[in-house]
């Protein structure tokens, strides 16, 4: 009996499930695509938003950086390299970050804020126009408190630029601070800046608190009002209970909105403060362009430069006159040595003819064109090779740092430089060859060994004018001895600017020109500088001295 009525039981619950099952199935089943197609929506949303976000941070990154590289010397003269990648890295980090955030969190504010607003209209327009009233007295306030938050905002990111400066410059130059153990000195600057760079960002945040408690107290304060005037309004029979009620759910997501963007006004502050530092540098213009302008096709290019009367002073320093009246002719195919006291000038007529800067007055030219017509990416990639003998190489292999000199040239031809170069036995010697990759500042190979790949180099590009800015260091005789040997074979068919900072090495240049206080004093050669007994002696005199005076005390 209790089988059957069990059974019956069972029957009857079971039909009960099934019929239960049958009613909703077709609410389950869309309930379930709704869930699907809520999941996919995420995702696209999320993706989306992550892949326009990178993507701008990508080509944001790539247009600064060849804004910043298409300054001019002069810009680089006055911003330290710590404070620009600071802007390449942290200020789009910023301003990508805050771009998402205010996309996806102000997107969904602002429709429901302006969803609520229609239906609260359609149940109320009088309350309605109360709201709508407010709303605008919220974005003055918040605009002006936002010009003033952007300001502070902006102050405090250019702080922060300029202690990762003083951490880049350390790192950079560590051989030097550890050889002066100010590894203390070093931290405690570098402290001292992030401190500043933490007050004021406290303050930022101060400020942005402020603001949005501000904005809360306020957004509370229109609900309080909604319920004062939707009391009146019902009592006077103008609204009905029900519509007061659906009108303050909707004031309260209004106001949960609202809240939310005040929230992100904060990330919003940050943003457009790191988006106008990074547009700042975008939109600059420099006053050399890179390219534009004459080029003189190879076989007609002499190489004949004249400098005629020039004035100049550096941009970041206009009180002071470094070349006045400067008049020097370099024939072509000659060597011209510039000598003098150190500060003359001599380096500034270089950058001159590399038109790393322009003249204030007066012209340069090179066979009768002036530089200024000329296209600066041929000038300086073609027609002139610049030797520092104090070179920088690339943290990449030898024979990349040779090939920079001509990026298409073949293996071949860089081995063939490198030989002329005297460079191609060391190289050799290597275990790794031309793959050995050289340290970050090619730390990792002598003084001498660097200059030779700088030379080598340069006579990959083939120039018809070569400068030679010559180091200040002195190389041991047999370096010595390679590298001058090297440089005889680079310099042989061209004309030749010789920065010279060691007599010893220019006696045999075509022209000697002195350089004293940015104009020439004395020109001539060896010999006839030496007769004349003038600055040129009284310098030879000098180092002279200089050399003889440590084994005299000896
Ligand atoms: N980038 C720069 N910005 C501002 N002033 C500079 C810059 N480079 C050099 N000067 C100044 O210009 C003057 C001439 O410098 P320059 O380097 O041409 O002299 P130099 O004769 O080559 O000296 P040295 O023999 O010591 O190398 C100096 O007073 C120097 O301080």
């Amino acid at each position: 009996m209790i089988n059957v009525v069990s059974n019956h039981l069972n029957n009857d619950s079971e039909s009960a499930a099934g019929n239960y099952w049958q009613e909703l199935k077709v609410p389950a089943m869309r309930l379930g695509i709704m869930y699907v197609a809520q999941a996919a929506f995420t995702f696209v949303y999320i993706h989306t938003l992550s892949c326009v976000g990178e993507r701008m941070a990508c080509q944001l990154r790539q247009d600064l950086f060849s804004a910043i590289v298409r300054q001019d010397i002069a810009f680089f003269d006055s911003h330290r390299t710590g404070e620009l990648v600071n802007r390449l890295t942290t200020d789009v980090q910023d301003f990508k970050s805050s771009f998402k955030l205010c996309v996806s969190q102000g997107l969904r504010s602002i429709t429901q804020t302006i969803g609520c607003m229609v239906s609260m209209y359609l149940i109320s327009p009088p309350l309605t126009l109360y709201m709508a009233t407010i709303v605008p007295v919220v974005i003055g306030v918040g605009s002006l408190l936002g010009k003033f938050l952007r300001n502070q905002s902006r102050a405090a990111q250019a702080q922060v630029a300029k202690s990762t400066a003083v951490c880049d410059e350390a790192l950079s130059n560590i051989r030097t601070v550890r050889a002066f153990a100010m590894e203390e000195k070093e931290m405690e600057l570098y402290a001292q800046e992030l401190e500043k760079a933490r007050i004021m960002q406290e303050n930022l945040g101060m400020g942005i608190g402020l603001f949005q408690s501000g904005a809360n107290l306020f957004l509370n304060g229109i609900v309080l009002g909604t319920v004062g005037i939707g009391g009146s309004l019902l009592s006077s029979g103008q609204i009905k209970p029900g519509d007061l009620m659906a009108f303050l759910v909707a004031t309260q997501t209004i106001q949960r909105s609202l809240a939310q963007l005040s929230l992100l006004f904060g990330h919003y502050v940050r943003g457009t403060s790191a988006g106008s530092r990074v547009f700042e540098y975008i939109h600059l213009e420099p006053s050399i362009p890179l390219q534009g302008g004459k080029t003189i096709p190879f076989h007609s290019l002499f190489g004949q430069v004249e400098f005629k009367n020039v004035y100049f002073s550096y941009p970041t320093r206009q009180d002071q006159k470094v070349l006045k009246d400067f008049t020097l002719t370099l024939p072509a195919g000659k060597v011209v040595a510039l000598v003098g006291s150190s500060g003359g000038g001599k380096s500034t007529v270089a950058a001159l003819l590399e038109r790393f800067y322009d003249t204030d007055s007066g012209e340069i030219t090179i066979d009768g064109h002036n530089v200024k017509n000329l296209d600066p990416t041929w000038l300086r990639g073609r027609a002139i090779g610049f030797i520092n003998q104090e070179p920088i190489l690339f943290a990449s292999s030898i024979i990349e740092n040779i090939r920079y000199g001509k990026p298409s040239a073949s293996d071949f031809e860089v081995m063939e430089a490198a030989k002329l170069a005297n460079a191609d036995d060391f190289i050799r010697s290597f275990p790794n060859g031309y793959a050995t990759r050289v340290g970050e500042r090619g730390v990792t190979i002598s003084g001498g060994q660097k200059q030779r790949i700088a030379i080598a180099r340069a006579l990959l590009k083939n120039p018809s004018i070569l400068i030679l800015d010559e180091a200040t260091s002195a190389l041991d005789a047999e370096s010595e001895k390679l590298v001058q040997d090297a440089l005889d074979k680079v310099a042989a068919g061209r004309t030749v600017l010789i920065v010279a900072h060691r007599l010893s090495t220019i006696q045999n240049a075509d022209i000697i020109a002195v350089v004293s206080k940015g104009t020439i004093a004395e020109v001539g050669t060896h010999k006839s500088l030496v007769d004349k007994r003038g600055l040129y002696w009284n310098l030879i005199r000098q180092q002279q001295q200089n050399h003889s005076s440590p084994s005299a005390g000896a």
